[in-house]
């Protein structure tokens, strides 16, 4: 059966390193008799520009009669003077999160051992690397909650949470830790923030159906200093929208670079929608520097969550392992000894160990 995959590259970064992760899905497809079809479709201030719309009918349409949305990123400063509810963000890639239900945002954060030296922690610290997994509510929370607005000189946003939707992401996190080092870490301002009282109370609730993983909470300020400190004592960290964000930017850098954190967002059958967590970083854009290893990495877990093949899955994440080790890097993760690469040299070394 033929997979369909809607690719939607963006702006900025987006399509130099969405172009790499194509290469190597269709490196992958080659090795392991997958059948898959790729439809581009325009997203972002690139469809902005060419339609007048960031999320143009058309492009939702594809991803709906597609099994797997392959996104680069949106936005940029061309776009920030238009109002906020039409600018990129806003007015695609929420909405695409939305519709698509996507509640479920996985964000690994692994530190390759190659790339020690990138990260800015101390080589203590690191000790023999860690990886943890930031679990994100993606489709509530401050994002979305009504009402929001302006009036007179008053700005407002709404942070709103409904039991369900804390128990289905809780679910998957301790589903998902169950697999890994059995512990999960609930991110919260419950000393401050009645949705995050509710949120605390909800996820000891959905604990005691996974008895055999440890629960643990933590405040979104000690989190943030926690992950310095210590980041290998992590393994599952729950977190709301607006947290889960922050943290796993902070997390990206402990690794060596925001280039090198994929995503999955998931909702409750194989559909997802793939991209790096980092954006379209209009600052090194066009220059072919820009690490396309999130994307790729995006491109495994496509592999993983949406075909139902780990397999093919690990052989890309491998992939990427013996290209670290053969010292070659983006400027991002560079160090001293090291082959620096451009986007595309990344890409291709990369397929050829697929
Ligand atoms: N999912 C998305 O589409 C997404 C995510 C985050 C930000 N954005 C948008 O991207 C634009 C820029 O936002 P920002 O500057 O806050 O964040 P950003 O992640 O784009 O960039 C932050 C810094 O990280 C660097 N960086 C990011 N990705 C990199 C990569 N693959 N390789 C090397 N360096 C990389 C950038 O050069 C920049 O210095 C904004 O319009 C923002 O709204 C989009
Ligand atoms: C671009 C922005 C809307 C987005 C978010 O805040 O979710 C981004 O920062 C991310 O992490 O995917
Ligand atoms: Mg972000």
């Amino acid at each position: 059966m033929t997979a369909k995959i809607a690719v939607l590259a963006g702006d900025g970064i987006g399509p130099e390193v969405v172009e790499q992760g194509l290469k190597v899905l269709e490196k992958t497809a080659q090795k392991f008799n997958l059948s898959l079809e790729f439809t581009p479709a325009r997203v972002g201030g690139a469809a902005i520009d060419q339609e007048g719309t960031a999320l143009p009918a058309a492009t939702l349409q594809i991803c709906q009669n597609s099994d797997a949305v392959f996104f680069g990123s949106v936005g940029g400063p061309q776009w920030e003077k238009l109002p906020p509810e039409q600018q990129p963000e806003r007015a695609a890639l929420l909405p695409l999160r939305q519709t698509f239900n996507l509640y479920a945002n996985l964000r690994p954060a692994i530190l390759f051992k190659q790339l020690k030296n990138a990260s800015p922690l101390r080589a203590d610290i690191i000790g023999e690397g860690f990886d943890l997994l930031i679990l994100r509510e993606l489709t509530s929370g401050i994002y979305f909650g009504q009402p929001k607005g302006r009036a007179d000189d008053k700005a407002f946003d709404t942070l709103s949470y409904r039991v369900p939707e804390i128990v289905r992401i809780a679910k998957v996190a301790f589903a998902a830790a169950r697999k890994r080092r059995k512990k999960v870490t609930s991110i919260d301002k419950a000393n401050v923030l009645t949705t995050s009282v509710m949120w605390r109370e909800v996820v000891v609730e959905v604990a005691k159906d996974y008895p055999d993983v440890a629960l643990e909470h933590m405040y979104i300020d000690n989190a943030a200093m926690q992950l310095i400190k210590n980041p290998r004592q992590f393994d599952v960290v729950l977190c709301d929208n607006m947290f889960g964000d922050i943290l796993s930017d902070e997390a990206s850098m402990l690794t060596g670079s925001i280039g090198m954190l994929p995503s999955a967002s998931l909702s409750d059958g194989n559909f997802g929608l793939y991209e790096p967590s980092g954006g379209s970083a209009p600052d090194i854009a066009g220059q072919n520097i820009a690490n396309p290893i999130a994307q790729i990495l995006s491109a495994a877990l496509l592999c993983k969550y949406s075909l139902g093949r780990p397999d093919a899955h690990d052989t890309i994440f491998s992939a990427v392992n013996q290209v670290l080790d053969e010292n070659y890097r983006t400027r991002d993760i560079m160090s001293a000894g090291c082959q620096e690469v451009s986007t595309s040299q990344m890409g291709e070394l990369i397929c050829g160990k697929i």
